[in-house]
């Protein structure tokens, strides 16, 4: 069944196209990552999506039904954590988390439990009776994300919930949202972090310019774009016949030897490096230090807009 369809969404503001004839369709059970830059219409989809901003045109629907401004049946099963830290400075974490649950799950008895679970899955247990002035960074956007999920909504948005955190928080974060998504809750994630998209997320949406540029799983983005493996190793010479047994072997697309260091790009293989030492070897070179370098959804980026995708 699919969570989220939305249907050629457009969202002008005055004159800017925000969205641009924007589809988006989620799986029951997907974390679906949204990637772009700065700017590519992320925050704007989501508010739409959830009925905090009106659109010019298009059909977004929730769980099978329409969604719209009024639709609090389907509001009550969406959770958001936004990308400002909105919590209140007066109650303590506990209060706050049980405050925030509070707006969907009206019975105290009923909200504990929950509480308690939100605190243990973004790992506040030894914080829930300061006050939030008193948290660092990274603990705050732990308790923005407890907030946003203690009701234990079937879908999820989470807008750039990791920026400027500290590692450990980073590293907690993603595995409560993993926890989350296992115990049955859809799960849309939107950053410019790809490395956090690429290691959370199932199927991976690219966008810019309110478009899609790309969409599928990790390996087939990078399948599509045709990104490669990039190996660089030092070398202080290289006969012109090994230049050309390299530019044969099956998957490299390309090899150059310049400054003392010889570049290749392959398509994703299982041996590129391998394949490479071994017409070395043959040629007796010594090669020096090695690099090897996988695609990255940054490589897509730049394969399908000419840019990279952080400013
Ligand atoms: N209220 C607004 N009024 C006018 N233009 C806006 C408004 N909100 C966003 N925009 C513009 O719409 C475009 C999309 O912005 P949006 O915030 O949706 O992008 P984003 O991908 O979420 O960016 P970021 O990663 O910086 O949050 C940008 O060009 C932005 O400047």
């Amino acid at each position: 069944m699919e969570t989220v369809n939305v249907t050629n969404l457009v969202k002008r503001y005055d004159e800017l196209m925000a969205l641009d004839h924007f589809n988006l369709h989620i799986d029951q059970g997907e974390i679906f990552g949204l990637l772009g830059p700065n700017g590519s219409g992320k925050t704007t989809a989501i508010n739409c999506i959830l009925g905090l901003l009106s659109y010019d045109k298009g059909d977004i629907c929730l769980f099978g039904e329409p969604m719209g401004p009024t639709r609090y049946d389907l509001k009550r099963r969406i959770g958001i954590v936004p990308q400002n830290v909105a919590v209140f400075d007066e109650l303590t974490v506990r209060e706050n988390i049980d405050y925030f649950c509070g707006l969907y799950v009206p019975r105290k008895a009923d909200r504990v439990p929950l509480v308690d679970e939100a605190i243990r899955f973004v790992g506040l247990e030894d914080f829930t009776r300061m006050r939030p002035k008193k948290l660092s960074g990274g603990l705050l956007r732990r308790l923005n994300i407890a907030c946003g999920i203690a009701h234990k909504p079937d879908l999820a948005f989470f807008d750039e919930p990791t920026v400027a955190v500290d590692p450990q928080s980073r590293a907690a974060i993603l595995q409560g949202i993993k926890d989350m998504n296992a115990a049955g809750m859809t799960v849309v994630y939107t950053s410019h972090y790809m490395e956090e998209v690429e290691e959370l997320c199932d199927r991976i949406m690219i966008m810019d310019h309110g478009r899609t540029l790309g969409l599928g799983t990790n390996a087939e983005l990078k399948a599509m774009a045709g990104a490669g493996e990039k190996i660089e190793i030092e070398l202080a010479s290289l006969p012109a016949r090994a230049l050309e047994s390299l530019r044969a072997l099956p998957h490299v697309r390309e090899a150059t030897f310049e400054g003392g260091t010889l570049h290749v790009t392959c398509e994703n293989g299982e041996s590129n490096v391998a394949d490479v030492l071994g017409v070395l070897r043959g040629a007796r070179t010594r090669p020096g230090r090695i690099w090897a370098e996988p695609p990255t959804l940054n490589d897509v980026f730049l394969e399908l807009t000419g840019r990279e995708l952080r400013d």
